[in-house]
């Protein structure tokens, strides 16, 4: 009798949700990458349903997301996020509506925000050079300042009272920073900074200084230091080599993370994995940028920051040599000046989006 052998190939399920403005077009030039690089490797498979929930939909039938989303979701292996926002809705509705609730119902209890100065790009700082700034963001992404609670009352009125309430509890403060000295464990420099606000902001700051703490005590390998928010801005500014891992609350880390990106050559680079670090729920990536209305619809955003979190996708998902492959295309990219305007080049998304996919292609032929 003759034995069949069955190649069984691994498909992975991805959930696309492309959202609003530039979130549409980086979403498109990242899925035409993926698929490059899934028939150029040909060791795994991407199957991807595309969701319509956004602000234009919103707006035509008064919902971002149905009932059942999170079932929806939790039907995939991973979620490929563009932005959300528009002009036409407040930004606290669509933020509401899409992006937090999916971080917060999906358990994606960090937000992993790296940041270096990709080959061929420059930092507008003066003197610092690649490698001079190489970074990793370690964000809250369930609770803090982004906890949600809170009111008005006298609304519309000189009278008008409103709360915000910060909330910040050990146990996501505990979970967040195991997972930050283990990602500073895996990197080179092995070094952690904690940024807080423990000076003004005297009982949520000082419990995560405390945590801190505590935690740190289990990692004897990591060297660590700590810094109030404001004076953080400064050193990134002026001794970038002197940081690695960072970790943050889901507001400061915010905050950080943008100009990060911008010391690093443009916001239109950093990508974002919202994780759920326990794998209970598909994990989330998304460029950290918005939907930038301002040139959405012209076809010249930057393309890399939803690269490279398509790359932190794939690697989450096991396949390391997708991730390599797809990081190691981006940069003979911007190595070769292919850059869009924000990184001070004169191509566009879609001639950026083409250079990559040849630049897979030319590398997976080659073996
Ligand atoms: N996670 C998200 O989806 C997310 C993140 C940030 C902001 N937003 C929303 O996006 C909307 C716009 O917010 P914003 O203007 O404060 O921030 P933004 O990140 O959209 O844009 C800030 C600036 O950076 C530029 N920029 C951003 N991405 C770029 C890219 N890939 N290539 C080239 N240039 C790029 C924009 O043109 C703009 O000048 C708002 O509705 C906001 O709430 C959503
Ligand atoms: O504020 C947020 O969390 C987001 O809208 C956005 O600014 C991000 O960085 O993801
Ligand atoms: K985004
Ligand atoms: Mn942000």
């Amino acid at each position: 009798m003759v034995s069949t052998i069955h190649s069984v190939t691994k498909v992975h399920r991805i959930a696309c949700i492309p959202g609003d403005g530039i979130g549409t077009e980086i979403t498109e030039a990242a899925i035409q990458v993926l698929t490059t690089l899934q028939k150029a490797l040909g060791t795994f498979e991407l199957d991807f349903t595309h969701f319509d929930w956004s602000s234009k939909a919103y707006l035509e039938r008064g919902w971002y997301m149905p009932p059942d989303w999170a079932d929806q979701l939790r039907k995939h292996d991973a979620i490929f996020f563009g932005a959300v926002g528009s002009p036409d809705v407040p930004d606290h509705i669509s933020l509401w509506n899409l992006i937090l609730p999916i971080r917060k119902t999906m358990n994606q209890y960090v937000n992993v925000r790296p940041t270096r100065i990709l080959e061929g790009t420059t930092s507008p700082l003066a003197n610092v050079k690649r490698g001079d700034l190489d970074w990793v963001i370690v964000r809250e992404n369930s609770e803090g300042e982004y906890s949600g609670q809170g009111g008005i009352s006298h609304e519309d009125t000189p009278n008008a009272i409103a709360t915000e309430v910060s909330i910040f509890t050990h146990a996501a403060i505990f979970r967040l920073m195991h997972f930050a000295f283990r990602t500073a464990l895996s990197r080179p420099r092995k070094h952690l900074t904690l940024v807080t606000k423990s000076n003004a902001q005297r009982h949520g700051m000082v419990l995560w200084d405390k945590t801190f703490a505590a935690v740190a005590a289990s990692y004897p390998a990591v060297t660590t230091d700590k810094m109030l928010v404001d004076a953080m801005t400064v050193r990134m500014v002026l001794q970038p080599s002197s940081l690695d891992t960072i970790v943050a609350t889901n507001l400061h880390a915010d905050i950080l993370s943008d100009l990060a990106a911008a010391l690093a050559g443009s916001i239109g680079i950093a990508p974002s994995s919202n994780l759920d670090p326990e794998r209970g729920n598909p994990s989330m990536f998304e460029p950290i940028h918005g939907s930038a209305p301002d040139i959405a619809g012209r076809g010249v955003a930057n393309p890399v920051g939803a690269f490279w979190s398509a790359a932190e996708m794939v690697r989450w998902l096991g396949e390391e040599k997708a991730a390599d492959t797809l990081m190691k295309a981006v940069e003979e990219v911007t190595k070769a000046g292919v850059k869009t305007k924000d990184l001070g080049g004169s191509e566009n998304t879609k001639s950026v989006t083409e250079a990559v996919c040849r630049e897979i292609e030319k590398a997976l032929e080659k073996q």
